[in-house]
């Protein structure tokens, strides 16, 4: 096996099209020779976050003029506070002054927020333009770099503008997790938990006995974790590129009751894999308010969680405010909220039969 076949943790068939998600130490070098693969020849827009400029970005950049691309680079300062129309303005105008035309490829570098936020405006430029995702966080690796949920948020709610467009090639290099700050890796921790959590009873065994070693990145097995999240991902993605079936979905777990903390506190007072990982305890309280799970497994949420430094309560929130805003999730339909639930470690399901009183009791649980 070559090296960059040990580095493919996964290929994603979807309707717009198959892509490579490669994960490895320095294939950041890789990437102009990874892009000529995809046989894309357009001129590359190369949009980073401000905190990878110069460095690493001059790598990407130089990795793609290597591989025969015309390489433009936009730096912005952009987080989920500017997560917004605003700031994909800001994207758009730089690809008209540059006339950016529809053979040309948009490579987003950064956090998550990059990824979706730079998807977005790479969807609806000219009405969609090819999308190369760098990753550089770890929410980014194992979650949004994958699957093409791209979008914003607005007042009213979290990412309730977006398209899904999916990459032409995920290029992650674990090296730059190196300068991620730690509060910034746990809450990436939180979403490669949940894919545990939910689908996968030994990859959560394998974050429960090794959590010191996960947090420091040490050895081989954080790699290994991150190429199976990875990997799960995007086997669901494969199955329900949509979310019209009951697999996508299951990677909303924990998402109703985050986003609706994301949105009360302000976007930005907690890190999404934060509110994500409260919202993980809110749902494990509804189902076993429901009866099905036992204490056991909520106790054993909770370990895990607090094992990799996340939150598992939320303070100064008002219980009324968070259900209200539960109400505009993209999984409710005629007002009723399809939750996603626990039924056992590494398996979950949705229900949409839960009365609110129980939400309410959930929620006010994991209040302080
Ligand atoms: N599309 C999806 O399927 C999906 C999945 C999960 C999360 N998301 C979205 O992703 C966002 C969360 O992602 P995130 O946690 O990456 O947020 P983020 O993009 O804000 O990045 C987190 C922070 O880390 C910094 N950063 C990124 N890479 C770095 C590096 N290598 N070294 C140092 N600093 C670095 C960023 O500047 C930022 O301050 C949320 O908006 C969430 O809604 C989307
Ligand atoms: O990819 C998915 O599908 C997910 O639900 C992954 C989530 O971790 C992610 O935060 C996603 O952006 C949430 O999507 P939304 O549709 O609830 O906005
Ligand atoms: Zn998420």
């Amino acid at each position: 096996m070559s090296n960059q076949d040990q580095n493919l943790a996964a290929t994603v068939n979807t309707t717009q099209g198959s892509y490579r998600v490669i994960v490895g130490r320095d294939v950041i070098d890789d990437l102009g020779t990874e892009l000529q693969k995809t046989g894309l020849k357009g001129r590359a827009f190369l949009v980073v976050d401000e905190v990878m400029f110069p460095n690493p970005s001059r790598r990407a950049q130089e990795a793609l003029e290597r591989g025969g691309y015309e390489t433009h680079v936009l730096a912005l300062e952009i987080g989920e506070a500017n997560k917004n129309l605003e700031t994909v303005q800001i994207v758009y105008d730089w690809l008209a002054d540059l006339l950016a035309d529809r053979s040309d490829i948009v490579v987003a570098m950064g956090g998550g927020v990059t990824g979706d936020l730079v998807g977005f405006a790479a969807a609806t430029w000219l009405r969609g333009v090819a999308v190369v995702h760098v990753p550089t966080s770890l929410a980014a690796m194992v979650d949004s770099s994958i699957g093409g949920k791209t979008g914003v948020n607005i007042p009213k709610g979290k990412n309730l503008l977006g398209a899904f467009h999916q990459p032409k090639l995920v290029l992650q290099d674990v090296g730059h997790l190196k300068s991620l700050p730690a509060r910034e890796m746990s809450a990436g921790w939180a979403e490669a938990v949940k894919h545990g959590f939910i689908l996968d009873a030994q990859l959560l065994d394998t974050f429960e006995r090794l959590a010191p070693q996960m947090k420091a990145l040490a050895g081989e097995e954080p790699v290994a974790a991150i190429r199976r999240s990875v990997a799960i991902k995007g086997e669901i993605v494969s199955a329900d590129e949509f979310e019209t079936g009951d697999h996508r979905v299951l990677l909303n777990y924990g998402h109703t009751i985050g986003h609706a903390i994301e949105k009360v506190s302000g976007y930005g007072t907690y890190l999404h894999g934060e509110a994500v990982a409260i919202g993980m305890m809110a749902a494990a309280g509804i189902a076993e308010r429901l009866g099905m799970i036992d204490e056991e497994l909520v106790d054993r949420q909770r370990r895990v969680l607090e094992n990799y430094d996340l939150p598992v309560r939320a303070s100064g929130l008002d219980v009324d405010a968070l259900i209200e805003a539960t109400k505009s999730d993209k999984k409710s339909r005629g007002g009723t909220i399809r939750w996603v639930l626990l039924e056992g470690p590494g398996k979950a399901t949705t229900r949409r039969d839960v009365p609110e009183e129980v939400v309410r009791e959930a929620v006010l649980a994991i209040l302080d």
